[in-house]
């Protein structure tokens, strides 16, 4: 076992499944931890497991991260323990149906966990990051962040955000030292398909991932230096043609005259004699 610490690994979500494996993946590797998610009993219970096999220091804290008193006392205690050194951004849920099928305040709910809480907390990180000259943020996004036709659709958007929010925070950061790594699962096999209404069972085989092949595979993504890592991505440069293809668009994402391709028919409309049929029948109405 390592003896010496590479600081204090802070995980949320990690009473369960992904954010359950990270604490045990970290603490292998000279992490101490801190635990946070709802359920205290399933934390002591990961808390016990790891610090057994591994003798780190773990603690744990409960907090429920949809509630603002709950998610402030881990951003003072991100902002002031100096020990910390590395932010895993796990907590988080998901949906499985179409917006005909769902109900808008669960939506809001989800937005608040995936994309409100994570911003919060990685708020109250950068700042103690920078003063103390470096750490790490992994944040846990999803496939459907760049595939949000496959599941619900404000699930996909909070994952986007995730992916979005990482590729600027890695832009800003990257020359203070601050690690950023933004990890894209496809389907793995935990609770977060029971929790949103559905089965991992009913899931081709194939298509899913055990989760400690696939935290194995995100930290081996983190070691090698990712920004972005999918687990299941059989070729590295698949993704990189994608990010090729996006910084491509860039240089014209903004510009002052509307793209030739557009520009024939606008000139087409505004050349046409005035539509005074329409004008005509608005006046009478
Ligand atoms: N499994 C999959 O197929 C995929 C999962 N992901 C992402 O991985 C992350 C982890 O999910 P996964 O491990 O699979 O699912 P689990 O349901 O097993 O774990 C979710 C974790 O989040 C915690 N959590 C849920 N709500 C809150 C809350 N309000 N406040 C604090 N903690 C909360 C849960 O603990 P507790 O209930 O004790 O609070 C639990 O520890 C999520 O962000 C998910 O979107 C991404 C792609 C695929
Ligand atoms: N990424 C998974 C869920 O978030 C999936 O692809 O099913």
């Amino acid at each position: 076992m390592t003896t010496s610490s590479k600081g204090i690994a802070v995980i949320t979500g990690a009473s369960t499944g992904i954010g359950a494996i990270y604490a045990d993946r970290l603490a292998r590797r000279g992490y101490d931890l801190i635990l946070v998610a709802r359920s205290q009993s399933k934390l002591d219970d990961v808390a016990r497991r790891v610090s057994d096999v591994t003798d780190r220091n773990v603690q744990t804290v409960t907090a429920d991260l949809n509630n603002k008193l709950d998610l402030k006392r881990i951003e003072t205690l991100l902002a002031k323990d100096a020990g910390i050194t590395m932010l895993v951004n796990n907590a988080g849920v998901g949906g499985l149906v179409s917006l005909l099928e769902s109900n808008v305040d669960e939506m809001e709910a989800m937005i608040d966990l995936n994309v409100t809480a994570l911003t919060r907390l990685t708020y109250a990180m950068i700042p103690a990051f920078v003063t103390r000259g470096g750490g790490t943020i992994i944040n846990i996004s999803s496939a459907v962040a760049v595939a949000p036709e496959i599941l619900n659709g404000v699930y996909g958007g909070t994952k986007a955000f995730v992916l979005a929010f990482s590729l600027s925070l890695h832009k800003e950061l990257a020359d203070r030292n601050i690690r950023i790594q933004a990890v894209l699962p496809g389907a793995t096999a935990t609770n977060f398909w029971d929790a949103a209404g559905g089965s991992v069972e009913q899931l081709p085989s194939k298509m899913v991932m055990r989760g400690d092949d696939l935290i194995d595979a995100a930290l081996t993504g983190l070691d090698q230096g990712e920004l972005v890592t999918i687990p299941s991505l059989p070729e590295k440069a698949d993704w990189d043609a994608y990010e090729a293809a996006r910084q491509k668009l860039i240089p014209n994402l903004s510009l002052s005259t509307p793209a030739a391709r557009l520009r024939a028919a606008i000139v087409a409309q505004r050349t046409q004699p005035s539509n005074q049929g329409d004008r005509h029948e608005h006046r009478h109405q």
